[in-house]
């Protein structure tokens, strides 16, 4: 008899051949309920390279680059940025079987490293896992920070803060004014206001917490390798994110501390309006006589960072919104005169103040808005969700993990949801249920569903004053005699679609 003699390499490399085989079938096969093996039904894919997987596709303005390839490859699509699965979401349909019908499964927000290290550990609404925490803290926004009675009350903020920023384009009436900028100090004095009680534009702590956002949005719109190429991530130590990660933290919490210390003191003085961080500071330490020092960090932590969500949520989102609605009606003028007709016609007197309950009755001046969040969603791709289990979409396969992108800026000029899509035309809203709360998936500058936006009717209520005001007690044309047709349409990368060059117009008093 033949002895067999064991070769101890033969079986080491059959062991590990078969290991891998197993590997690789249970990644593809898996086995269905009524037994037997089943291959799995993988979205459509471009095809990609290895190591970066399709990350070389997805270009300085993903949102156009992507709804070029799901023109090819259908509106669900499945891409690899590294070794991650990221799931493109391209149409109304798609979007809704994701915020929708299996919202749960896709309620989840991925982990990046940027969230991580600015935003207090995700320890905010936006990025927080979702479960009890993310509850807790979302229905203290939605409560006691969002609710529509807490709108109303800011109300004073925004209509001075609304009077201000007329004034000043009064003062420079004639000339050229650089509406992107003045959009931007609105927005950030606005929201400064409503949280802190005070105006950002007005000290130096405030003019440092701006320039700190400002780094932090760029930061989150960088593609950070190591969140997709886990083996990659000392290339962050390397080429400086890290450092400016660890910096921009550093300083941001340092303006926090000394912003909590003046309003706590503010609150002993007694010489404080109430604001959002007073409520908060109320919600966290009840007895107005300690400090908030005495209290478990994590509610500290949570504080500053639900602070941070209002103003990731509400500057740049509120004044991209306006600088491209301004670029539209500048580029169609006789929409604009239609607009002015319409707001002039219901505040007859030039002093005359605008209200809440005057913009209800401005429908043409709702369709413009609508319209111009159609085209030109200020975050274009939403905010991601990640898929937290195993899950059938329109009959592909989506493994737990993956990334979700939901397209809105495809979504709003998909043909098969809307009729000339890239036309600007606010009278399609005209007589059309159609709105921008979730409901409606070929519309969601908002996003939809669990993780939905809470901040649409404070958002909407600022824009609509805005544009009411601007279009009221001004007429419009654009700077150095450019014509519509040749004004810069170009966006600027990032999380949030700016224009890339600012918007240049110049107001002359109405008589
Ligand atoms: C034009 C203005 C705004 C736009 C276009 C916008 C858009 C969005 C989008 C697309 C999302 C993600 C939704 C999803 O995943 O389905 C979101 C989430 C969020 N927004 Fe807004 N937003 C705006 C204004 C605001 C304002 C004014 C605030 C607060 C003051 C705010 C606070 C938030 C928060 C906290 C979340 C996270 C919700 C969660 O994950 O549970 N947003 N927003």
């Amino acid at each position: 008899m033949e002895e067999f003699e064991l070769n101890l390499p033969t079986f080491v490399t059959s062991l590990l051949s078969l290991l891998l085989l197993w590997c690789i079938t249970r990644r593809i096969l898996v086995k269905p309920a009524g037994g037997g093996l089943k291959k799995l039904v993988r979205p459509p894919s471009p095809s990609k390279l290895p190591i970066i997987g399709n990350l070389h596709q997805v270009g300085s303005l993903p949102h156009r680059n992507l709804h070029s390839l799901a023109k090819k490859h259908g509106p669900l699509m499945l891409l690899h940025f590294g070794s991650v699965p990221v799931l493109i979401v391209s149409s109304a349909d798609s979007a809704r079987e994701i915020m929708k019908t299996h919202d749960l499964i896709f309620a989840n927000r991925p982990a990046f490293k940027a969230f991580e290290k600015l935003i207090y550990g995700c320890t905010d609404v936006v990025t927080a896992p979702y479960g009890e925490y993310w509850r807790q803290i979302k229905s203290i926004l939605v409560l006691q920070l969002l609710s529509n009675k807490r709108v109303q009350s800011l109300r004073s903020i925004r209509e001075e803060e609304t009077a201000l920023f007329v004034n000043k384009i009064r003062e420079s009436s004639g000339e050229v004014v650089n509406l992107s900028a003045i959009f931007a100090e609105f927005t950030n004095d606005g929201i400064g206001r409503s949280a802190f009680g005070r105006r950002f534009s007005d000290s130096e702590n405030g003019k440092k917490f701006l320039r700190l956002m400002m780094d932090m949005m760029e930061l989150f719109g960088y593609i950070n390798i190591g969140d997709f190429i886990p083996w990659l991530s000392w290339i962050g130590r390397v080429n400086g994110f890290d450092k400016r990660l660890d910096t921009t933290a550093t300083e941001i919490d340092q303006v926090f501390e000394s912003t909590i210390q003046e309003c706590l003191q503010a609150q002993k003085d007694q010489n404080n309006g109430e604001n959002i961080m007073d409520i908060l500071l109320q919600i966290y330490h009840p007895n107005p006589n300690t400090t908030a020092d005495a209290d478990a960090s994590i509610d500290r932590d949570t504080l500053k960072s639900l602070i941070l969500d209002l103003f990731i949520g509400g500057t740049d989102t509120i004044s991209t919104t306006l600088e491209w609605v301004m670029t539209e009606l500048l580029r169609h003028p006789t929409i604009m005169e239609k607009l002015q007709g319409e707001v002039r016609e219901i505040i007859k007197q030039e002093e005359e103040e605008i209200t809440d309950d005057d913009l209800e009755k401005m429908h043409y001046l709702k369709a413009v808005v609508k319209e111009a969040l159609r085209v030109h969603p200020p975050l274009p791709l939403l905010v991601p969700r990640v898929a937290s289990k195993d899950v059938q979409i329109k009959g592909f396969d989506i493994s737990a993990g993956t990334v979700v992108m939901i397209n809105a800026w495809a979504i709003g000029r998909d043909p098969v949801s809307w009729d000339d899509p890239e036309k600007f035309m606010p009278e399609r809203f005209l007589n059309s249920s159609i709105d921008f709360r979730g409901l409606d998936f070929e519309l969601i500058p908002f996003g939809a569903g669990r993780r939905g936006c809470p901040g649409i009717t404070f958002a909407v209520v600022a824009i609509e004053l805005v544009l009411a005001n601007l279009m009221h007690k001004f007429d419009w044309k654009l700077a150095d005699g450019v014509q519509g047709k040749d004004l810069d349409m170009n966006e600027s990368p990032g999380l949030t679609a700016h224009r890339a060059l600012p918007l240049l117009a110049v107001a002359s008093h109405t008589k």
